[in-house]
Order: C-alpha cells, then sequence, then structure tokens
C-alpha cells in the first residue's frame, strides 16, 4: 500500500494578481492534510467522503473515465495525467483501489476551504506515480498537478497547488494554463512536463524568525471561483488600472519575499500592509467585495494589537491572516477575535509533504 498526503494551503500575499500568467504571490502549507491511499485491488474503485458509495474508473480511448461521475472532477484529471505519463514511460497497467480523505473542508468544526482541491491532485499524483514506480521531484510533481488542476479550472493560478506540493513558505509564479494545457495536448504529457514553462516559478522560502501565523475565520464561507469570475469580467472596463494593480501587487510581494529571506519582520509587516491596501483599491476597481466588515474588524483587532494582518485568499469570508511579533499578546488578540465574532483556528504552517510505502 502507498499513502501520500498533501498539505491545504493560505495565501499570504498576490492574489487576483497571481491568477495572471506571470503574476506573483507568496504562500504558507498548513497543517492539515489530504491523505490518499492506493493498493492493488481487483477492480479500479475509487473511494472517497465526496462520493456516497465506492465509485468505479476505466481507461478509455480518452483516458481515464470515472463511472457515476456527475462532471469531470480533479480526481479523474489526476488520474489521468498519471496514466498518461505511465504508458509514455512503458509501465504496466494496475488494477487500485485508491481511497481520498480529506480534513481540509472542516478544521475545528468549522466549514471551511483551504484548497482541498489542490491538496486532492497533489496527494493523488504523487501516490499514482509512486505506484508506477516513477519517482518524481517536486517540479515534476508541481506540473503534472498544475495540468490536472488546470484541465479542470484553467482560470485558477495554481498557488494552491504549489503550496501542497513545496510545503511551508513559498514563492510562487504562474505560468499560462491555456499555454500549457496547448503544451500538453500537442507533445504529450511526458514531454510537456520536461520542457520549460515560461513564467513558471516555485521556490521555498525561509519560515519568518519573529513572525507567528495567526488565522481567524469569518465564520462565512465565499465562493473563490466565483470572486475570480466576477473580477475577470471586470476586467475589461479600465485595463489600465488593472495593469498598474497587477504592477503594484507583483512589486509588493517581491519585497515580501525578499523581506522574508532577509528575515527582515519590520519589511514583512509593511509589505503585509501594503498587500491590503493594494487589495482595498482592487476591490474599489473591480466591483468586487474582498475585505467584508468581518475582515475588516479581524485586520483591526490584529493591527490594534501590533500585528500586520489582511484577508487571505480570494476574500468575501472565508479567513484573514496576522502576522504577530515577539511584542504582541497573542493570547489577548485570540481572545479580541473570539469576542468580535472571528474564530481564531489552531493551523502551524507545515514542511514538505512526504509519501510512505507499506506492505498490504
Ligand atoms: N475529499 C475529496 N475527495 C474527492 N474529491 C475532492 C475532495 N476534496 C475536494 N475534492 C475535489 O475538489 C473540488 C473542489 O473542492 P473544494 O471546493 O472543497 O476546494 P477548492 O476549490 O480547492 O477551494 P477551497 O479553498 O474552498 O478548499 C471538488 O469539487 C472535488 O472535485
Ligand atoms: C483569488 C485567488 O488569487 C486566490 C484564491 O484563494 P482561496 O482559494 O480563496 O484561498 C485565486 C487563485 O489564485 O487561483
Amino acid at each position: 500500500m502507498i499513502e501520500t498526503r498533501a498539505p491545504g494551503k493560505l495565501f499570504v500575499a498576490g492574489e487576483y494578481a497571481v491568477v495572471e500568467p506571470g503574476g506573483s504571490a507568496v504562500l504558507v502549507a498548513v497543517d492539515r492534510f489530504v491523505r490518499v491511499r492506493v493498493r492493488d485491488a481487483a477492480a479500479n474503485t475509487l473511494r472517497s467522503d465526496h462520493y456516497t458509495e465506492p465509485l468505479t474508473w476505466r481507461r478509455d480511448g480518452e483516458g481515464v473515465a470515472i463511472d457515476g461521475a456527475r462532471e469531470p472532477d480533479v480526481v479523474g484529471a489526476a488520474l489521468d495525467v498519471v496514466e498518461a505519463l505511465a504508458a509514455a514511460s512503458g509501465r504496466p497497467e494496475l488494477t487500485l483501489d485508491i481511497a481520498v480523505e480529506s480534513d481540509l473542508d472542516h478544521v475545528d468544526g468549522a466549514k471551511f476551504g483551504l484548497g482541498s482541491s489542490g491538496a486532492v491532485v497533489v496527494a493523488l499524483v504523487h501516490a499514482l506515480a509512486t505506484a508506477h514506480d516513477l519517482p518524481l521531484d517536486d517540479q515534476t510533481l508541481l506540473r503534472l498537478a498544475l495540468l490536472a488542476t488546470w484541465r479542470i479550472n484553467p482560470s485558477g493560478s495554481g498557488g494552491d497547488v504549489a503550496a501542497s506540493t513545496l510545503g511551508g513558505w513559498l514563492a510562487y509564479r504562474s505560468a499560462d494554463a491555456a499555454a500549457a494545457l496547448a503544451l500538453r495536448d500537442r507533445v504529450g504529457v511526458a514531454a510537456a512536463v520536461a520542457e520549460p514553462w515560461p513564467g513558471l516559478l516555485a521556490e521555498p522560502l525561509p519560515t519568518p524568525g519573529a513572525l507567528a501565523l495567526l488565522v481567524g475565520w469569518t465564520g462565512s464561507p465565499a465562493s473563490t471561483a466565483a470572486l475570480v469570475e466576477r473580477s475577470r469580467r471586470s476586467r475589461a472596463a479600465s485595463d489600465a488600472d488593472f495593469r498598474s494593480f497587477f504592477a503594484a501587487s507583483d512589486a509588493t510581494v517581491a519585497s515580501l519575499a525578499d523581506a522574508i529571506r532577509a528575515d527582515d519582520t519590520a519589511r514583512i509587516e509593511t509589505a503585509i500592509r501594503s498587500a491590503r491596501a493594494g487589495l482595498g483599491r482592487y476591490a474599489a476597481l473591480s466591483g468586487i467585495e474582498i475585505e467584508t466588515p468581518a475582515l475588516t474588524a479581524l485586520c483591526d483587532l490584529a493591527e490594534a494589537r501590533g500585528a500586520a494582518a489582511k484577508s487571505s485568499g480570494a476574500g468575501g469570508g472565508d479567513c484573514g491572516i496576522a502576522l504577530a511579533g515577539p511584542d504582541v499578546d497573542r493570547a489577548a488578540l485570540a481572545a479580541d477575535w473570539s469576542a468580535g465574532g472571528i474564530r481564531p483556528l489552531d493551523l502551524a504552517v507545515v514542511t514538505r509533504p512526504d509519501t510512505t510505502r507499506s506492505t498490504p
């Protein structure tokens, strides 16, 4: 049996701008996981809490089909890329039982998203490639997982996938999803992951020495896909303003990544505040509500205690983060958040994901 796990993620900075090919973000992986177990079986089966009953999967002329699935999903897309790689590498077809288990949907009892689709794809690609005896370095795992993810959701930046692949703190710069998918269609999966992908960068960053990452949940889930779609539609209105937001966001993210490399606490905090201000301007420009009143309260309470705070991810609810130095009374801030209707989440940044292989 092979078991892999991949962590969930939180955006630290760069939201929305990173969706543009070549846009940058800083993310962290957090200690809640998707686990995938793969074992030899008599039939190709697939089990997950997401399905009411076990499903079966099969190879057809087009790739992998999941019987009973209502629509193409990331699980099928992940199976598809690994099957293509295995076939191109001359590996025999395997009959596998696959089980997917996630603790990303609910954290501390709250219905909450930590990037489950990215973690599902990374854990699954890793497990299946291991089953096929195809060792993958991180950058190859990332590209395979991006191809699978973008096949289903080409408007995502892929930052979640990079965080689930690398773990820890990381700097990410997106590639062009359409170009990557076209490359795959032209040359196949195995050759596509070996070719250069202009723009793509996923690089570990050191953990800031003096800053703790605190996470607060507003209690209201938001749909990232809907917000990104609205942001895209609003874009045609005034392209120059959008371009200036993208450039400013990339500059803030570059400064944040440099400050993290230098472990410069003051510059990290300045960059977080500037990312929050930039998202405020972007919200006004695009007409989407990123920082809801609950997120404003979360940030203001953290700032009042001396931490640097912002929304995390698409906003519109979900959660915010605060980076708290040694002078911040963290317990008092958690109490302020709770009194203000913000739920402190017990999450820690987590290092590299892993794979274990055991006999049946
Ligand atoms: N445990 C799971 N088993 C099978 N598929 C899953 C599982 N978790 C997520 N997925 C797949 O990922 C898709 C997206 O999941 P979900 O909406 O929870 O996450 P997300 O888009 O990554 O956003 P969020 O940041 O809110 O978690 C689902 O529709 C499903 O196809
Ligand atoms: C808005 C966006 O930049 C971040 C979304 O983050 P989250 O999944 O809401 O945590 C979208 C993306 O990067 O795919």
